[in-house]
């Protein structure tokens, strides 16, 4: 939504409306015993703060309800203090001073699972539908939350206008003249400390794959630095800018087989040579030359280095090759790095790279975070790793390969076990494996009656991040932070659907555990991608093309992990993508 205004003179004389907010943040909810139900942590913050959060597009804003400090929006109050929603939008929109042309958001602050995303749906809502005057939000069930509303200034002036007060009025009463409805996210309010309590456990969603990586980066904690053995920390995150010890090189090397030489040529070759690794007594006079190799240290005198290439030799006499452009083939100390050079930033990953790179400028040891320590955890009574399979049992098809897929992460998986569902292991696991930083579990996501996972974190009092996500497969999809700060990924039991998630989010759970700077994405143009997708992102592997494209595999099955053979990549395609969409891809891992 752009906000500019027509410049004096200009010749553009489009304007893109404004948009202002209204949030109502009464205090004292009745049904809640007065309790200054905005206030509430809902997700880890303040449900007003969500709402605030939620109007980011927003070109002014105004509060609704009691005074409170720190907020930088405009705050007022009803009139008189009590009176009702209807009379908060009266007092807001009068203190907004908007024009008839504006668009205004009215947002509840007890809807802990808006976003950005939401108002962005309203205002789209209005935009698009002809003749519309508000967009109402709907929740799943099909509730209409006026609460939750995008209006026309003018239509919402004309709506306040038709009533006699606005003082007590029901919401219902300030209704638009030509509504449209919209389902959008995180539409459920809290009424109740049920609803509070029920919005705790279930956790915020549906959220988009995007969405969800964020709320793990933003939801998990970073694990304490530490003095940490780069070559022993693969998978740990730089936690101070690195910086080399020395120089590199750290002397006058040479960079070729040939001859140092001292002064201008032609030379008097030397007896000696200067092999790698040797230093040497002997120096050299002007005019003098000894054999060298590529990586030895120049000896003392010396000025240059002539490769062999642009050498000749004739009774201990070195020249340069007739009609060649030789060029000196030292490396100077310091040439690439002086002493204390920054090898690279805080947040860069520890890698096999990194700590060849540190050795080169003497760094054995440095400040790092992690590396993220996984439980890896299979769970149901049906499945069975070991042994021949007796009748209602299913082949473990991920305990002996998880572990792989969370390495390639760049997580470590330290322990693995398999659990039975049942309530009781379920709390055991989450209150034992205190030796990690994150518990992955494969099944029990679901709200089935074997399905113990949401319970058990709901009683373990976790933080949920991600309750839902919109994706196929993997709708399932949980993550929570432990109040110890273990982080808790619950990836849907199908065995593709949860190596999909797995390798979409795990990342993200290293990220915010060790600090370590979102990876940059990989993209590829997917040829087929509109046939493939559908109302929400697919995850699907995909196998290029010779023009360098990808194709899609519309049809991989969930139950089994043959969609994944021979695959390079996964891929996730948009909702709504067309053919030839640059879609974000995922390597698999090489073995
Ligand atoms: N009423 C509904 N039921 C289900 C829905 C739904 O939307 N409504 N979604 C289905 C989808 S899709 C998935 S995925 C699962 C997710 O539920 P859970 O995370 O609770 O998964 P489980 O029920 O524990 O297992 C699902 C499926 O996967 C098999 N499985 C689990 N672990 C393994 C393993 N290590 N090796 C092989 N197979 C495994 C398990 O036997 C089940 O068949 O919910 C659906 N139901
Ligand atoms: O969505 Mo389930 O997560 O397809 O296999």
């Amino acid at each position: 939504m752009g906000t500019s205004e027509p410049s004096c003179g200009s010749i553009v004389t489009m304007t893109f409306p404004r948009v202002f907010a209204i949030i109502l943040a009464g205090g004292a909810a009745t049904r809640m015993g007065g309790i200054d139900k905005p206030a509430l942590i809902v997700g880890g913050r303040r449900m007003l703060d969500t709402a605030l959060a939620a109007i980011a597009v927003a070109d002014r804003t105004v509060v609704v309800g009691p005074h409170r400090d720190g907020i930088a929006a405009l705050q007022v109050q009803e009139d008189p203090p009590g009176s009702g929603p209807v009379a908060g939008i009266a007092a807001g929109l009068a203190a907004l001073g908007t024009r008839p042309t504006d668009r205004v958001l009215v947002l509840a602050s007890d809807l802990p699972w808006i976003g950005t995303r939401t108002t962005e749906d309203l205002l789209g809502a209005l935009e698009r539908t002809e003749g519309a005057d508000a967009a109402l939000g709907i929740d799943e069930t099909g509730r209409v939350q006026y609460l939750l509303s995008a209006w026309r200034a003018e239509a919402l002036a004309d709506a306040l206008e038709a009533l006699d007060s606005p003082v007590n009025q029901p919401m219902r009463a300030l209704h638009p003249q030509h509504p449209v409805t919209v389902e959008v996210a995180g539409a459920t309010d809290c009424d109740t400390p049920e609803d509070i309590e029920r919005a705790r456990t279930v956790g915020p969603g549906p959220l988009t794959l995007d969405e969800a990586r964020e709320a793990v980066r933003t939801g998990v904690a970073a694990l304490e630095p530490r003095e940490g053995v780069l070559a022993e920390s693969l998978g740990a995150t730089l936690a101070r800018t690195l910086h080399s010890a020395d120089a590199v090189p750290r002397a006058d090397v040479s960079a070729m087989d040939g001859y140092a030489v001292a002064g201008p040529g032609p030379w008097h070759l030397l007896d000696e040579v200067r092999p790698a690794g040797d230093t040497g007594t002997f120096s050299l006079a002007a005019g003098e030359a000894a054999r060298i190799a590529t990586g030895a240290h120049l000896p003392a005198g010396a000025t240059a280095v002539l490769r062999d290439e642009f050498a000749v030799v004739e009774a201990r006499v070195l020249a340069t090759l007739p009609d060649s452009s030789p060029r000196d083939d030292t490396r100077r100390r310091g040439e690439d790095w002086p002493v204390g050079h920054p090898i690279a930033p805080a947040g860069t990953a520890v890698t096999s790279a990194l700590v060849s790179a540190a050795s080169s400028g003497e760094i054995r040891i440095a400040t790092v975070r992690g590396p993220v320590r996984v439980h890896v955890v299979t769970t149901g009574d049906e499945i069975r790793r070991d042994g021949p399979l007796r009748p209602g049992q299913t082949r473990d098809a991920l305990g002996p390969v998880l572990d792989r897929f969370v390495t390639s992460t760049g997580a470590v998986p330290v322990t693995n076990a398999h659990i039975r569902d049942t309530a009781d292991g379920f709390d055991e696991l989450l209150r034992g494996a205190t030796d990690v930083d994150a518990i992955v579990i494969v099944g029990a996501t679901g709200g089935g009656a074997a399905d113990q996972l949401r319970s058990a974190l709901a009683r373990a009092r976790a933080h949920m991040l991600v309750g839902r996500v919109l994706c196929r497969p993997g709708g399932s999809l949980v993550a929570a932070a432990l109040p110890d700060g273990r982080a808790v990924l619950g990836l849907p039991g199908n065995p593709y659907a949860a190596i999909a998630t797995l390798l979409v989010t795990l990342p993200a759970v290293v990220d915010a555990c060790t600090g370590r700077a979102p990876q940059p994405r990989l993209h590829g143009r997917v040829a087929n991608a509109s046939e493939v997708g559908t109302d929400r992102t697919r995850i699907l592997p995909v196998t290029s093309l010779p023009d360098g494209r990808w194709i899609a595999d519309p049809g991989v099955r969930t139950a089994h992990l043959a969609g994944l053979v021979g695959r390079p990549a996964l891929a996730l395609i948009p909702p709504g993508a067309v053919n030839d969409t640059v879609a974000e891809l995922i390597p698999l891992p090489a073995w």
